[in-house]
């Protein structure tokens, strides 16, 4: 926790939604992957200390797998966390615009500002919430964290098999692009309105207040808020660990 994180004046009282219902697929068999372990704790647990060390946080809602909201709760009970954060917790849906959408649902009256975090990103550093916030407090209805990209992007026509050679349409002039993470942050009402409204499937909370024909803003994220999506993911997030572990001295 870092006591330079963000203050939090009266009235702009922050609070996190945490979707991690998702299965992990993609890394492959085992346990839901928040509830996988990074450096020996849940990851979920190391994305939930890295919402609620923003000072600005004072709600943390974590969205479960649907039939895991009594082991998260246990989880949350068995790990240090900051004594001024309430949690709660919420059974997920089946897709991640279902599950932040529980999560909203659940959020009480006296937050004026919401978070909108992924599980699967647990190391993002706390200047980067803070940076969120701070853009969301400054009238912007929606940021999202983003990075340029290293890769030239191909936009293609789909194979009807897989691994079929695919078509290039175009090459989308790369310096425009950025690859968005999380903490996504927004003025609740707007959120709110999204998630009520917007009933195509996006893949991200911003993509629905586009939809609504809203401002969005990008402000930088970081490298280590990348998301744990495919092994090589994992083997990255548990360098980053050691090396903090080993720079943090212990
Ligand atoms: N029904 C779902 C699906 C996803 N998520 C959450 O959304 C975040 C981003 O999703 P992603 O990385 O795609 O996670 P999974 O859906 O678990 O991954 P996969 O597609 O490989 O199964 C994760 O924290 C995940 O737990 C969720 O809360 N509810
Ligand atoms: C919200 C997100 O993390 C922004 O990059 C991403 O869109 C989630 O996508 P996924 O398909 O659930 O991995």
């Amino acid at each position: 926790m870092s006591d330079d994180s963000l203050p939090s004046p009266a009235g702009t009282r922050a609070a996190a939604v945490i979707p991690a219902a998702g299965r992990g697929v993609r890394l492959g068999p085992g346990a839901p992957k928040a509830l996988r372990a990074l450096g020996g704790t849940p990851m979920l647990i190391h994305a939930v200390r890295a919402l609620a060390a923003s000072r600005a946080v004072s709600l943390v809602v974590v969205v479960a797998p649907p039939d895991g909201a009594a082991e998260v709760r246990s989880l949350l009970d068995a790990h240090a966390l900051p004594e001024r954060t309430d949690f709660l917790v919420v059974p997920g849906g089946e897709s991640r615009q279902e599950s932040v959408k529980l999560g909203l649902d659940a959020l009480p009256d006296g937050h004026d500002i919401v978070l909108v975090h992924d599980a699967a990103r647990p190391l993002v550093p706390v200047d980067t919430v803070d940076a969120v916030i701070e853009a969301v407090r400054d009238g912007a209805p929606a940021v999202v964290p983003a990075l340029p990209l290293a890769d030239t992007v191909k936009e293609v026509e789909p194979a009807a098999v897989p691994g079929a050679p695919e078509p290039v349409v175009a090459t989308p002039v790369r310096a425009r692009l950025r690859a968005v993470q999380t903490p996504q942050g927004f003025d609740r009402e707007t959120l709110v309105r999204a998630h009520r409204t917007v009933t195509d499937e996006v893949t991200d909370d911003a993509g629905m207040v586009e939809k609504l024909g809203l401002g969005v803003v990008v402000v930088p994220g970081h490298e280590e808020a990348f998301k744990v999506t495919r092994p090589l993911d994992l083997v990255l997030a548990e360098a980053v660990l050691a090396r903090r572990r080993l720079n943090d001295g212990f």
